[in-house]
């Protein structure tokens, strides 16, 4: 740990600071809500949708430092969110947020911060941050805003130490709806905003491990009925609901912690031949549910324009098809550990690492980027067209 003598000082008009758990301090100006919060600094490379992303509840415990440097200049609206308040705890900006310029604002995005209770820092070298994370991977670390400037710089090292960090931390019961939910709201359109469906079917039954609202609406869009369920439902209390077929939704933490209740129930679905579909967290528990193994990453992927190619037999790899898409995960499907049960369909172009699964003989398969986007390109909506138009 640095000791206090090695820090650089902190520099006049200083109101926010980032502490990593080696006692690096970097300082800037706080925004949003005040205090101090704990979780892994990451990096995402959108250019937009700042909104999506601090409100996507997969970066529970996370901190997201923003490669691009102008954010909030659009400000904040009621309708480009994710989930109800919940994601990311902060976020690192290089420059310091401006009042909004754009028609569809209805706050401005510090305030917008402060009332979802998260951290902003801006006036970081993000560059210098970034490339720290891509050297030494992510580091588990404090941010934290007080207006007057006055840190107990030791206690906020403490805390960034004695935080168990993300490997082998569930954190789907935080973040999971507790009771069921008659979802009906479909795609967005310019000047009406969310459309509404009265389909009753084919009906999917999704499992809530931490979804983004967007997943729903591209279900509906794509033509189902949607019921959203919490993440420990059993499956007696699935199957009651007589799905044609389950969604497994992304979430925050580690996929390998969420053995205990979740991964049994997808295997038993998988046994039932219920037909399948995961996002991210989902993916990785169908993984784990036909034997496969995770592992944590060294930094993630996290982005809007990660290029995804299509390897699968029927999956368009003759054609030699790549997708654009959006990312978000710091865990991912070890390859090698995939069983003869189940077929590798998609892989980064980035780093060769697993990015879809189908299992083989039955109508079960995930991606582990998120074909919803928000942000994102939407070059991979086929795949609810796929799963959905797979049913009845
Ligand atoms: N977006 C997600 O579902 C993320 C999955 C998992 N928490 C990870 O970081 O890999």
């Amino acid at each position: 740990m640095a000791s206090a003598a090695q820090r650089p000082a902190q520099p006049e008009g200083a109101t926010g600071v980032l502490v990593l758990a080696d006692g690096t301090a970097i300082w800037g100006k706080g925004f949003g809500a005040m205090g101090a919060a704990v979780g892994e600094v990451c990096f995402n490379t959108a250019m937009t949708g700042y909104q999506e992303v601090m409100t996507d509840p997969s970066y529970d415990s996370q901190i997201v430092t923003f490669t691009f440097p102008h954010i909030g200049n659009v400000g904040a609206n009621d309708e480009d969110v994710e989930s109800r308040g919940l994601g990311a705890v902060g976020c690192i900006v290089r420059e310091e947020v401006t009042p909004h310029s754009n028609f569809r604002a209805r706050n401005e995005f510090v305030e917008w911060m402060k009332e979802h209770g998260k951290i902003g820092l801006s006036g970081v070298d993000t560059r210098a941050l970034t490339r720290r994370v891509r050297l030494h991977g992510a580091p588990n670390a404090v941010i934290a805003y007080e207006p007057s400037g006055a840190f107990d710089l030791d206690a906020l090292v403490r805390q960034a130490q004695e935080w168990s960090g993300l490997e082998g931390l569930d954190l789907v019961p935080r973040v999971s709806r507790q009771e069921s939910e008659d979802w009906r709201g479909g795609h967005w359109q310019l000047g009406f905003g969310y459309t509404e469906s009265n389909r009753e079917r084919p009906h999917v039954v999704a499992i809530d491990y931490g979804a983004k609202d967007n997943i729903f609406r591209n279900l509906v869009k794509a033509g189902a009925k949607v019921t959203v369920v919490p993440a420990r439902s059993t499956i007696d209390e699935i199957m009651a609901l007589k799905p044609e077929g389950v969604f497994l939704s992304n979430g925050p933490g580690d996929p390998a912690a969420t053995g205990e209740y979740a991964v049994p129930v997808i295997r038993e679905l998988l046994e039932r031949d219920v037909p399948l579909f995961g996002i991210c967290l989902g993916h990785q528990m169908l993984g784990l549910a036909a034997g496969a193994k995770t592992a944590k990453m060294h930094q993630g992927h996290r982005g809007a324009n990660h290029p995804v190619q299509r390897v699968g037999e029927g999956w368009g790899a003759s054609e030699g098809l790549v997708e654009i898409t959006s990312m978000n995960h710091g865990f991912a499907i070890d390859a090698e550990t995939l069983p003869d049960s189940l077929e590798q369909t998609h892989v980064s172009l980035f780093d060769g690492s697993n990015c879809g699964i189908a299992v083989k003989g039955k109508r079960a398969f995930g991606v582990q980027y998120h074909p919803e986007a928000s942000p994102g390109p939407q070059d991979s909506f086929y795949l609810f067209e796929k799963f959905v138009g797979g049913l009845g």
